[in-house]
């Protein structure tokens, strides 16, 4: 089934033309690698599939939902609701737990009541091998606890797609597979949808499409 789905997506900063018409479909549990070198737009365009930025022109589908139809209201709650995202430094807040980061998207979900949001919380981080540590704060947690913490987020709403850019840019080659294989069982067990911005072409060999990007345009 069609999840995602970009058509002719421009964006320009400048004088600089980043994106020169992008089209990207991306089916229901699929894992989809996108590589290509520094600057070939692999940021901007998942930062647009995502909603975190407008394109100049074309369309951005998911699910039913065309996204630039949507005020920036409707927006903030369809991204936190319908979208998860894993970036290269994780950004969990310090002065709170692993179990209080990775829930933290759920209070801001007005379909969740606190009870739920724990249980989803404790599943995810159980799931994801970090049952011992979901009351130690960041700064108590390896760099690859920490990123699972992270992913355990952006699942909490259960999200129709995950989005990823460089989410093992920071950790050595063990923690970085431990997660890559981690995202074939978050999809494999719970179904999850994922567009993975990577530099690791063992991830992108993985995959089951690896995109390539080049000068703006998507080369296949
Ligand atoms: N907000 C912005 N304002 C101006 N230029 C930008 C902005 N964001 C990105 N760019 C430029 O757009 C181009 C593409 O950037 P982008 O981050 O999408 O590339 P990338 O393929 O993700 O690169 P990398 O692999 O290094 O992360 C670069 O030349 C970058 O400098």
């Amino acid at each position: 089934m069609n999840l995602l789905q970009a058509r002719g997506i421009k964006r320009t900063y400048g004088a600089l033309q980043v994106l020169k018409g992008i089209d990207i479909e991306v089916n229901s549990g699929e894992v989809v690698a996108i590589v290509g070198a520094s600057g070939a737009g692999k940021s901007t365009l998942l930062h647009i599939l995502g909603t975190l930025d407008r394109p100049d022109e074309g369309e951005v589908f998911i699910g039913n939902t065309k996204v630039s139809g949507l005020g920036d209201k409707e927006l903030a709650k369809f991204r936190n609701e319908e979208i998860g995202f894993i970036f290269q430094f994780h950004n969990l807040l310090a002065e709170f737990t692993a179990l209080e980061n990775a829930c933290m998207p759920g209070y801001i979900n007005a379909g969740l009541n606190e009870k739920e949001i724990k249980r989803r919380g404790e599943e995810l981080l159980g799931l994801l091998g970090l049952s011992d540590r979901m009351n130690h704060l960041p700064s108590q947690l390896s760099g690859g606890e920490q990123q699972r913490v992270a992913v355990a987020r952006a699942l909490l709403n259960k999200p129709a797609i995950v989005l990823a850019d460089e989410p093992s840019g920071n950790l050595d080659s063990q923690n970085a597979l431990d997660l890559h294989q981690l995202f074939f069982k978050l999809r494999d067990e719970l179904g999850h949808t994922f567009i993975i911005v990577t530099h690791n072409e063992d991830l992108a060999t993985m995959a089951d499409r690896r995109l390539v990007m080049q000068d703006g345009r998507m080369l296949q």
